[in-house]
């Protein structure tokens, strides 16, 4: 089999508050030869890593990661609602497959999943249904995190199954790198947010487009340079990409929780489906990054990266 992988940051803010054209002609260009990437490619099947942002997941059960197979997303931030193509004959044997390597995924049959699933297949390849799919949630926000090295050997089983499937597999991930968005937290909440979290009843219309207005004006602050959030860390997202293209996966093993989250930020975590989806490549053989993107992009709250590898 061979195998490729995209890495792409996500934003609810895109198309909301974009930064200058400039910057968005970049990003344009870095995502069309994402596109161009995948289409030469052709994959089979997707495996698609990304985090839920207190849509899909709550603190009542808060798995490190699940893989999913069947899939619904609720349509944040202007992302469809509706269901996922989902292989589920595929995601079942690669729960097996990863179960039996000694990794205690959790599966669910009717996952529920927000923009951080549905941008990235959007914009990639058009629609929430257009390919074959396994999601896989990668918890990046609700601490306490389970360690970095964990997701790397999920990414890794994940990735030796997925390669027994003799099926072309792109794995895919889906993570701002460092940033912090205003997303809620438990600890200290007031108890109807933390009630939110834990139950996580759905958010009437008002409510979510309150917190969409949330997110907005943060994204307004974090551009104008008023933002008490933590700030985005180049130095920081190029360390992980080096990383990245130089295979040295092992090195993230030794990356702690609190020192992502003082470097990178509260959002910082996404990387994890990052970390996920190369560890996924590189069980298949060796593999090399053949384009990589980055910026600063306050207006979007995101250390946004986009990076394509293939298989030697
Ligand atoms: O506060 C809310 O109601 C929703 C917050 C939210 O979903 C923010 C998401 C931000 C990202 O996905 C991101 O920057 O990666
Ligand atoms: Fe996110």
């Amino acid at each position: 089999m061979t195998a490729a992988a995209v890495g792409l940051s996500h934003s609810p803010l895109i198309g909301k508050n974009d930064p200058a054209p400039d910057v968005l002609a970049r990003v344009d260009e870095a995502v069309e030869g994402a596109r161009e990437f995948i289409r030469a490619y052709d994959p089979e099947l997707v495996v698609l890593y990304a985090p839920d942002h207190y849509n899909g997941f709550f603190y009542k059960e808060m798995p490190p990661f699940c893989l999913a197979t069947e899939a619904h997303a609720v349509g944040d931030f202007g992302t469809s609602a509706g269901p996922l193509s989902v292989d589920t004959a595929a995601a079942r044997t690669l729960a097996q497959g990863t179960l039996d390597r000694g990794i205690d995924l959790t599966v669910s049959a009717r996952m529920t999943v927000d923009h951080g699933f549905a941008q990235p297949l959007e914009v990639l390849f058009g629609g929430i249904d257009r390919v074959p799919v396994v999601p896989v949630f990668v918890n990046g926000v609700a601490t306490p995190l389970c360690p970095v090295a964990r997701i790397r050997a999920l990414g890794t089983a994940l990735g030796e199954a997925a390669a027994e499937l003799g099926r072309r597999t792109l794995f895919l991930a889906s993570g701002g790198l460092s940033h912090d968005p205003p997303v809620p937290v438990l600890d200290g909440a007031p108890p109807r947010v933390a009630e939110a979290l834990v139950e996580g009843h759905p958010p009437t219309p008002e409510q979510r487009a309150k917190g969409e207005q949330r997110v907005i004006r943060a994204g307004q602050e974090y551009a104008a340079g008023t933002s008490a959030m933590i700030p985005i860390n180049p130095a920081w997202d190029n360390r992980l990409l080096d990383h990245l293209e130089k295979g040295e996966l092992t090195e993230f093993d030794s990356w702690t929780v609190a020192a992502m989250a003082a470097e990178g930020g509260g959002s910082a975590h996404e990387v994890r489906a990052w970390i996920a989806a190369f560890a996924s490549l590189a069980a298949t053989g060796p593999y090399e990054m053949t384009s990589r993107f980055y910026e600063a992009i306050p207006a979007w709250i995101a250390g946004f990266a986009v990076a394509t590898a293939q298989g030697r």
